[in-house]
C-alpha cells in the first residue's frame, strides 16, 4: 500500500484525509481557515494524537496566512491559535504541536513551516523506531509464533504522520512474517477500529477479525490473544495512560489472563507535566454518538448518553511502554518520570 498521509501541507493549505468518510470513500479536505480546522478536529476528520500534533503545528501557518488575508491583529491570531490547541483536550500532541511552532510566529512563515515539517518528519521516524523496539520487546517476551495480536481503536498511518504507532509495531511484525491474525476492536461509538484499522490492515494484507468491543475480554480470556497493543493520547509521568474508551477493559483482561499489555506512542505523547492519570483531562463527547446509529436514534427518548472519549489505564497494568527512545515497563516501576526510566530511554 502506498504510504498514507493523513496530514500534509500543500504550500498554502492543510491537506487532510477526511477520516469520517472511510472506509468507503477516500477524500481529502484542503483547509485554509481556522474555523474549518477546528471543525475537522472536533468531528474527527483528522484524529489520532500524533496526527493532531502535526495538524496543530501546520495550523499555526494556516492561521498566519488567514491573519494576513483578513488583517487580523496579533491578539486575534493568538486567540485563533488557542482555539486550535484546545479543540480536543486529551491528546497532548495537539497543544504540543501548536506550542512547539507558536514561538516562531515572529520569525515568519518560512520558519513556522520549517518547524512544522520537522514535527511531521520526526513523527514518521519515531513510528518506525517504535515499530522496531516494539517488535523486539514482543518477540523477546512472547514465545508463540506466529502471533495473535489484539488492538483497540486506530493507531496506524491515519492516526499519525505515517506508518503508525501500535499498528506500526503490527506492521513491523508482519514484515517479519510473525503475525497470524490481528483482532481489531470495532471501537464504538465512532468505529475507528472497524472503519479505519480494518481498512489499513486490509490494505497491508494483514489477516484480521473485527470484533465487538465487548468481545475483547472474552477473546483474551479464552487464550486466543498472545499480546495486546494500543496507542496513547497522553501518558502521565507515572506511566498512567489515557487512550480510547475501552482500553482499560482490555488491560484488565490481559492482567487477568497473563497476556502482555503494550502501549506504543512517541515521546511527544508523554506529558511529564501531568503527574498521574487522574490529572489527564478526559474529553466528553456528544451523547448522541452513543444514543444514535447513523443519525437514527436507537435508545428510547428519555435515555441519556454517557460518552467519555477516553479512559485511563493505570501504569500497574502496562507491561511495556514503547517509544522511539526504547521500552519502559511501568508495571515494574520503570516509568517516564523515574530517573531509571529516563536513563533507560
Ligand atoms: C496513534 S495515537 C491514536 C489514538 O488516538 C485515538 O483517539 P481519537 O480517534 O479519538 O483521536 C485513540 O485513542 C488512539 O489510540
Amino acid at each position: 500500500m502506498t504510504e498514507l498521509q493523513a496530514v500534509s501541507w500543500t504550500g498554502d493549505a492543510l491537506r487532510l484525509i477526511d477520516q469520517t468518510l472511510l472506509p468507503h470513500r477516500l477524500e481529502h479536505l484542503e483547509i485554509r481557515e481556522v474555523d474549518a480546522l477546528v471543525d475537522a478536529i472536533v468531528r474527527l476528520a483528522v484524529r489520532g494524537a500524533p496526527a493532531l500534533g502535526v495538524a496543530g503545528a501546520y495550523g499555526v501557518a494556516l492561521a498566519m496566512l488567514q491573519a494576513e488575508r483578513e488583517g487580523w491583529d496579533r491578539a486575534r491570531l493568538e486567540a485563533a491559535l488557542e482555539r486550535i490547541r484546545t479543540a480536543r483536550p486529551t491528546a497532548v500532541n495537539l497543544a504540543g504541536g501548536v506550542d512547539r511552532v507558536r514561538p516562531l510566529v515572529d520569525a515568519g512563515l518560512a520558519a513556522v513551516l520549517e518547524e512544522a515539517g520537522r514535527v511531521l518528519e520526526e513523527d514518521v521516524a519515531a513510528n518506525r523506531a517504535i515499530g522496531v523496539h516494539g517488535a523486539q520487546w514482543i518477540c523477546a517476551r512472547v514465545p508463540r509464533r506466529p502471533l495473535r495480536i489484539l488492538t483497540h481503536c486506530n493507531t496506524g498511518a491515519l492516526a499519525t504522520a505515517g506508518w503508525g504507532t501500535a499498528l506500526g509495531v503490527v506492521r513491523e511484525l508482519h514484515a517479519r512474517g510473525l503475525v497470524e491474525v490481528v483482532y481489531a476492536d470495532e471501537t464504538r461509538p465512532l468505529l475507528q477500529g472497524s472503519r479505519l484499522t480494518a481498512w489499513e490492515l486490509a490494505h497491508e494484507g494483514i489477516p484480521h477479525y473485527v470484533l465487538a468491543d465487548g468481545a475483547a475480554a472474552g477473546t483474551i480470556l479464552r487464550g486466543l490473544v498472545d499480546v495486546a497493543i494500543i496507542g496513547a493520547d497522553r501518558i502521565a509521568a507515572n506511566g498512567d495512560t489515557a487512550n480510547k474508551i475501552g482500553s482499560v477493559g482490555v488491560a484488565l483482561a490481559c492482567a487477568d489472563a497473563g497476556v502482555p499489555f503494550v502501549v506504543a506512542a512517541p515521546w511527544s505523547t508523554v506529558d511529564l507535566a501531568t503527574a498521574t492519570g487522574a490529572d489527564i483531562p478526559i474529553e466528553s463527547r456528544a451523547e448522541e454518538e452513543v444514543l444514535c446509529w447513523q443519525g437514527v436514534r436507537v435508545a428510547p427518548e428519555g435515555s441519556r448518553g454517557l460518552n467519555p472519549a477516553f479512559d485511563v489505564t493505570p501504569a500497574r497494568l502496562i507491561d511495556a511502554l514503547v517509544t522511539e527512545r526504547g521500552v519502559l515497563e511501568p508495571a515494574h516501576g520503570r516509568t517516564p518520570a523515574r530517573p531509571g526510566g529516563r536513563e533507560a530511554l
